[in-house]
């Protein structure tokens, strides 16, 4: 690691992160690193760190496979240090430091992730969209017909059904009933899940709003309640289309306390998530 560290600070429906230039590839991160960056009171602060490092130049083997497609490697990491495989809002905020830098110039470019290549899109409305890829059920064979395969245990309520899914990285949607206030949960300690995820998962609680439209509150596996999470909100979408049954359109709004995204169900499985960034500080930091 070098002496000093540049690095920007950025959002997605403030959904924060901050973003450390990497550009020979030579200044990983460890853990203990990205989480003292990532501390709101010792550190800059944010939901997680991103790495920009040439993909060429990544560790992982299976990152440097997508080097012929995408450039540049979202390198993620949640407020913990752990590193996670995807980061939806991340992806956008990402797009817009390449951008910016002149790292990458097209309107349409593919960034590399822990999950496969993410092809990104800047719309002519000033959203960003991303398709996120394959996304699936986690256990369906253990599902029934509206995909519960889970419980969620939150302080105060009985527990509630959920469905797990994979956006490349794990998540529980809740069926928040009727009579449960969405704002009123408290979500300062994690959701209990069972049955236990073996990686861990992001928790999203859901309250439909109309057809097309919901609101979502989620507790972010290492870091804890966000104000956004654009996987989850893909998964919260994707797991309401189901329980809406046939006819349900396959773009929503999700609201969220950070903002408002949008999620379209793609042909082929795959799911496409667009939303704003933000990247309103740049500075050098001596946390290295
Ligand atoms: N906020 C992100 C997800 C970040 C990773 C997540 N906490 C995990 O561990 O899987 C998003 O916008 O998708």
């Amino acid at each position: 690691m070098a002496d000093q560290l540049a690095f920007t600070k950025g959002h997605g429906t403030e959904n924060d992160f901050v973003l450390v230039p990497d550009l020979d590839g030579t200044h990983d991160l460890m853990p203990s690193q990205a989480a003292l960056l990532a501390d709101r009171r010792a550190g800059i602060g944010g939901d997680g760190v991103i790495r920009v490092v040439p993909t060429v130049a990544a560790s992982e083997e299976s990152v440097r496979a997508q080097a012929s497609e995408a450039r540049w490697f979202m390198d993620y990491r949640n407020a913990d240090g752990s590193a996670a495989e995807m980061c939806g809002n991340g992806t956008r905020v990402f797009a817009a430091y390449l951008r910016r830098e002149g790292l990458e110039s097209a309107s349409a470019f593919a960034i590399a992730t822990r999950s496969g290549v993410k092809r990104v899109r800047f719309e002519a409305d000033g959203l960003i969209a991303v398709n996120l890829g394959p996304w699936r059920f986690a256990d369906p064979e253990n599902a029934g017909d509206d995909g519960i395969d889970a419980l969620v245990h939150v302080p105060g309520h009985d527990p509630f059904s959920a469905v797990s899914l994979d956006l490349g990285n794990p998540h529980t949607v809740v069926a928040l009933p009727e009579t449960v206030d969405l704002n009123s949960l408290d979500l300062t300690s994690p959701p209990v899940v069972n049955p236990v995820p073996p990686q861990g998962t992001n928790v999203e609680f859901v309250r439909p709003r109309g057809l097309g439209h919901i609101s979502m509150r989620v507790h972010e596996r290492g870091v804890g309640e966000t104000r956004s999470c654009g996987t989850g909100a893909c998964a919260a979408a994707l797991a309401t289309r189901l329980w809406a049954g046939a006819g349900a359109p396959d773009t929503w709004i999700v609201d969220v306390p950070g903002g408002r995204l949008r999620v379209t169900a793609l042909p082929g499985q795959e799911v496409e998530l667009a939303g704003p960034a933000a990247l309103v500080a740049d500075g050098v930091t001596n946390l290295v």
